[in-house]
């Protein structure tokens, strides 16, 4: 099912929650909203799932006017951060929940209910968990239940509100590609909240970047990274450094004075020995191996800014940097953007 959100505002009192909100969320794809704390992302997705009512503006399910819809009405299924399971249901039981309160006349037959929870079951990889209770389980375990719950009564949209939030590093990133590889075979239509990049630039089919209440950008995560529409999304989507720079023939050469900015990711800034053209000085002010990278902090010469390089392991190796020494940076890719604010 296919989610059109067509000029949605909201306010919460003076404060403009939404402003002028458009998306389209296709049928079948799973789409990140991505944006920093306070964009609006939530207030969004309650929009969508019929928890809050927007000020003025419409939800189409479809094509079909689902604004005034009671949230029981919209067959959505919902994943929170905090895993809101049962304590005192079993695994079995938890997942079975949704379809045990159906009203008789729509509710399957106690067997069929057994069937589809082990299916689910088997779907999340938690068969052999169904007898056990919430408290008995992992924070990743507990949230595969609940992913499983919400896909029991079959919903036509599936809503994730930082589904991982509340997980360590590793059990997120498995859990993220195992949310991938269950879309890849289910195909609900699912709108997830994130306010991680990296999440979302692995997860998602489309990304849609929100800041401030207002979206900034959609598209495919190869889109919003490679050609980022703005400086707040290239700035949200990795680290940034701003070089000075002015134009020859078109090509964009980091230089000193300044004419206009550029905006440099730290792993497209060359580090060399030598000067070389369309370089700038730089001293080597600190030196950090971080897992397989090293990043540089580097003082440009004569703007008394800093930029940070990040190398290779191996590259880093080959230059045996030391702090204090002088060295050339060039960035191998800028970008630059019209009507430019800088972040
Ligand atoms: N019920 C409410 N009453 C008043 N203000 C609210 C209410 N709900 C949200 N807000 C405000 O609206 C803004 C957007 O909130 P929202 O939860 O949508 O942001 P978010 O992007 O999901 O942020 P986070 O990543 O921190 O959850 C915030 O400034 C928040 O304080």
């Amino acid at each position: 099912m296919s989610i059109e959100i067509v000029s949605v505002n909201k306010q919460f009192g003076s404060f403009t929650a939404l402003s002028d909100v458009n998306l389209t969320v296709p049928s079948g794809e799973l789409t990140a909203l991505l944006g920093p704390s306070g964009s609006g992302k939530t207030t969004l997705l309650r929009i969508i799932a019929g928890l809050e009512t927007p000020d003025a503006g419409s939800i189409r399910f479809d094509g079909e006017e689902t604004t005034d819809r009671h949230v029981r009405e919209r067959q959505v299924g919902f994943v929170f951060q905090h895993y809101a399971l049962f304590r005192h249901m079993t695994v079995e039981q938890n997942v079975a929940f949704g379809l045990t309160v159906k009203p008789r006349k729509d509710r399957p037959s106690k067997k069929e209910i057994k069937e589809r929870v082990h299916e689910l079951l088997r779907l999340v990889q938690l068969e052999g968990l169904a007898d056990r209770y919430p408290s008995q389980l992992s924070g990743g375990q507990r949230q595969r239940v609940a992913l499983a719950r919400a896909l029991a009564v079959e919903p036509k949209v599936l809503l994730l509100d930082e589904p991982f939030g509340a997980l360590d590093a590793k059990v997120r990133v498995e859990l993220r590609r195992w949310l991938r590889r269950l879309h890849d075979e289910i195909h609900v239509t699912s709108v997830f909240v994130t306010h991680d990049q990296e999440e979302a630039l692995e997860v998602a089919d489309r990304i849609v970047v929100m800041n401030k209440g207002r979206i900034e950008q959609v598209g495919t995560p190869a889109e919003v990274y490679d050609q980022p529409a703005n400086p707040f999304v290239f700035d949200f989507l990795g680290s940034v450094n701003l070089f000075h720079c002015r134009s020859e023939q078109g090509q964009a050469r980091a230089a000193v004075p300044e004419l206009s900015v550029g905006y440099v990711r730290s792993h497209d800034i060359e580090v060399e020995r030598r000067q070389n053209d369309g370089a700038v000085e730089a001293e080597v002010r600190h030196i950090q191996a971080v897992g397989p990278a090293v990043r540089v902090e580097l003082l440009v010469r004569g703007t008394g800014k800093t930029v940070e390089a990040e190398l290779s392991r191996d590259g880093a190796d080959r230059l045996a940097l030391g702090v204090g020494e002088t060295v050339y940076a060039r960035p191998r890719k800028m970008q630059r953007f019209v009507g430019d604010y800088q972040i």
